[in-house]
């Protein structure tokens, strides 16, 4: 099996790859698509009740034929309506009668605070509705506010990950991984989507020759060695394929200490061109109201 089933700190399992549907919009297509990544062997679906397309994930999963227990279904709470009514629509939507994982898509939505928040979505298990929860986005502060009142422990956290922003989120997977809460990876591949060019070029596609693959499946077996689950998405079968065959893919130590230090390389290099732009937006912003000043006659030096 290539891609394993990671234990939860609840007893429970889920699949360490899964696919995501949040750009896939809705309509016939979104079904299409979830269809396809259920028949090349996707079995957990992540979906969003913000991403509009519950109802067309359901009617793929319900015609895919599998049987409930064979698919891991994972949604999120983002703030439409309060938690009890989310819920109850995001089951109804995907035609199920519980999620296998419901998160708080992100602690911006934890109002009055994430106490409370937490307390509601301990009753969606309790009422049956969900086997599993946990979040997303949030940061170490922000787990231990929630730990410090929580009965039940979330069970992962669903965060951006990629070699670019590994050192940045590093304390939020030791943080986890001393709490058992296993981190989930959006994004993985915005080194070659958005970011091409950087410093992790080169790894990646040396890398990528020397095992006969692409750079997306070493990004993916990158991440599979740090210990995190991959949500990712395509809407091209083969590169689908590719995602399930990363899980068999071997990295060598160097390899991985190649990736690591390419992707700090990029975060260095981020930090200075975002300094650059912040100066430049000042320059800009003091040559401006110099502007002014010397027009309205206001003797500022
Ligand atoms: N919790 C959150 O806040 C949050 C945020 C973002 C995404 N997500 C979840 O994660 C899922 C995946 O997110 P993502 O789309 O950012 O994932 P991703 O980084 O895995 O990118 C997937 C995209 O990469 C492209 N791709 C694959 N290989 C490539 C290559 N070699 N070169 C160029 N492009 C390549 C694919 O065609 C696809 O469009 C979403 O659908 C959603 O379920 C959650
Ligand atoms: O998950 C993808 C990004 C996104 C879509 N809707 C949201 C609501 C809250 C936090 C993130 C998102």
């Amino acid at each position: 099996m290539p891609w394993d089933l990671v234990k939860l700190n609840d007893g429970r399992s889920m699949p360490s790859i899964a696919y995501g549907t949040w750009t896939l919009g809705n309509g016939q297509s979104a079904v299409d698509q979830v269809d396809q990544a259920l028949s090349v062997g996707f079995d957990h679906v992540d979906t969003a009740q913000s991403y509009r397309n519950e109802q067309e994930a359901g009617q793929a999963l319900k015609e895919s034929g599998l049987a409930r227990s064979d698919i891991f279904v994972t949604t999120k709470w983002s703030g439409q309506a309060d938690i009890p009514t989310s819920i109850r629509n995001s089951v109804g939507n995907l035609g199920i009668s519980y999620v296998d994982l419901y998160l708080v898509h992100s602690p911006r939505l934890a109002v009055p605070d994430i106490p409370t928040t937490w307390k509601q979505m301990e009753q969606v298990v309790k009422d049956g509705l969900a086997k599993s929860i946990g979040i997303s986005n949030f940061n170490v502060e922000q787990m231990q506010e929630l730990l410090n009142s929580a009965n039940i422990k979330p069970v992962a956290n669903q965060i951006l990950f990629h070699p670019y922003v590994y050192a940045q989120q590093k304390p939020i997977l030791d943080f986890a991984s001393q709490h058992g809460i296993i981190i989930e990876a959006y994004s993985l591949l915005i080194p070659l989507t958005h970011q091409p060019g950087g410093p992790l070029d080169k790894p990646l596609s040396s890398i990528a020759s020397r095992l006969d693959v692409s750079p997306d499946q070493v990004l993916m077996a990158w991440a599979k060695a740090k210990g995190v689950v991959v949500v990712t998405t395509s809407s091209k079968e083969s590169r689908l394929k590719g995602y399930l065959a990363a899980g068999d893919l071997k990295l060598t130590s160097d390899d991985i200490d190649a990736i690591d230090e390419a992707g700090a390389a990029g975060a260095r290099r981020l930090t200075a061109k975002t300094l650059l732009r912040r100066a430049a937006g000042l320059a800009l912003l003091t040559a401006g109201a110099l502007a002014v000043c010397s027009y309205l006659g206001i003797d500022v030096l």
